[in-house]
């Protein structure tokens, strides 16, 4: 709290502020992401608090969706499925299949994950994550629901099909790596496409290049037991990407890492992606690292997504008290950045003089320019053109709105 009152008596004391500002960065929000520069939902961040919006339509083309999506574990199959071809509710049907013995692990989940993007997927441990993912991937069966990727109705997909789509076109990581034993570094990474039938020379140039791009150059003889964990985790991404998939997913696949290799491994992972571009879901318990890595976040409880956004709705406008827990003790001053909350600039633009700072730059160091007596600070996008602006007012406004004071 000690830097935050710092911050608050320095921005007071330099800055002339007429009257409590609203605080306006939702609407018209030039919403830059981060890192990558995409467009970020930060319509939902605004003075009040939005419905969960796990039904908002996305902006992009989405290339995963799924609709009213249960798996339910337990119970008797035949009265499972007869209660959710009822027209009840959904809360009314997740009643009655408990009241069954059942447990809806997903429970009507529906979500559009568009073209690109990152979605960070959070919650409780038996929210229904994993199982969630896995439906989404048709690994295993839900008793009901749609699921569409790339427009193909993938639960009426046909067996061999839903094999050539998974050789070809998804991509899965794991926390427990998966690797083969047996098999050197470079023949696991090379393994998918002999599956698919490639000669062997290429197959192995192929699996070289990817190594390569890992950073696992030199260690393509080594055995999995001769590695260490997180170069055993850039073997199975190595692997899940040789194929080129559309769509990634990854489940917890840092978390058997300590701290320092998981910085790398999240540095590395969005090093990766600034080149592929792929769409990727992402299952994590650590808010920090949904945070860095996604362009959205999801969050469930009970198998159903309680709320879905960017981390700036979640810090400004948390659904309830559970999704309020993730984020309790999340530096929101770190991790928001500058060009999530810049505004346009009026026309015709001119900066005045006004310090630039990166549209990936974090709050805190922006307030760095505050602090030394700058009125407006413009943000620039990593292409050069100009993000917005952010203004003393909007910048009291976010701390006043925030748990600033972690940083
Ligand atoms: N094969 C299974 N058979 C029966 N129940 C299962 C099965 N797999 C998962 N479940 C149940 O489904 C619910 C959701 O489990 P899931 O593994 O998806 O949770 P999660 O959010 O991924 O948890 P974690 O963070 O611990 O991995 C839990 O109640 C779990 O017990």
């Amino acid at each position: 709290m000690k830097l935050f009152a710092t911050w608050k008596a320095a921005l007071s004391a330099t800055i002339p502020v007429a009257g409590e500002p609203m605080f306006a960065l939702a609407e018209g929000s030039a919403g830059v992401d981060s890192s990558r520069g995409r467009s970020t939902d930060v319509k939902a961040a605004q003075s009040s608090v939005p419905a969960p919006q796990e039904n908002r339509p996305a902006k992009a083309e989405p290339i995963l969706s799924c609709r009213d999506l249960w798996k339910v574990y337990g119970g008797d199959a035949r009265r499972v499925r007869a209660i959710l071809a009822e027209g009840s509710s959904r809360d009314e049907k997740i009643a009655r299949l408990i009241a069954e013995g059942a447990n809806p692990s997903v429970a009507g989940v529906s979500l559009d994950v568009r073209n690109g993007e990152i979605l960070m997927v959070m919650g409780l441990s038996g929210s229904g994550k994993s199982t969630m993912v896995r439906c989404l991937s048709r690994l295993i069966e839900p008793e009901a629901g749609e699921v569409r990727f790339e427009g193909l109705d993938l639960l009426q997909a046909k067996p061999a099909d839903l094999t050539e789509i998974r050789r070809r076109k998804i991509g899965m990581v794991f926390q427990n790596f998966g690797l083969m034993g047996h098999l050197t570094a470079i023949n696991n990474v090379a393994f998918p496409l002999r599956v698919q039938g490639m000669a062997l020379a290429d197959r192995l140039a192929k699996a070289r290049g990817m190594l390569e791009l890992v950073g696992l150059a030199g260690r393509e003889d080594c055995l999995p037991h001769q590695l260490s964990g997180g170069q055993q985790q850039r073997v199975g991404i190595a692997r899940s990407l040789i194929t080129d998939p559309d769509l990634w997913f990854l489940d917890e696949p840092f978390s058997a890492l300590d701290p320092l290799i998981r910085k790398q491994m999240q540095d590395e992972f969005l090093r990766l992606q600034a080149k592929l571009h792929k769409t990727i879901i992402f299952v994590t318990h650590d808010f920090l690292e949904a945070a860095r890595l996604g362009d959205r976040i999801a969050i469930m409880k009970d198998g159903k997504i309680v709320q879905i956004g960017s981390v700036l709705d979640f810090l400004l406008n948390p659904a309830d008290d559970y999704v309020r827990s993730f984020v309790a003790d999340v530096p929101a001053l770190r991790v928001v950045k500058a060009g999530q909350i810049a505004v346009p600039a009026k026309e015709p633009f001119s900066s005045q003089g006004d310090p630039v700072v990166n549209a990936d730059e974090s709050i805190e160091s922006t307030l760095k320019c505050f602090l030394g007596g700058a009125q407006r600070v413009v943000v620039r996008k990593a292409d050069g053109t100009i993000a917005g602006v952010i203004d003393h007012n909007l910048i009291k406004s976010f701390l006043g709105r925030t748990n600033s004071g972690h940083a």
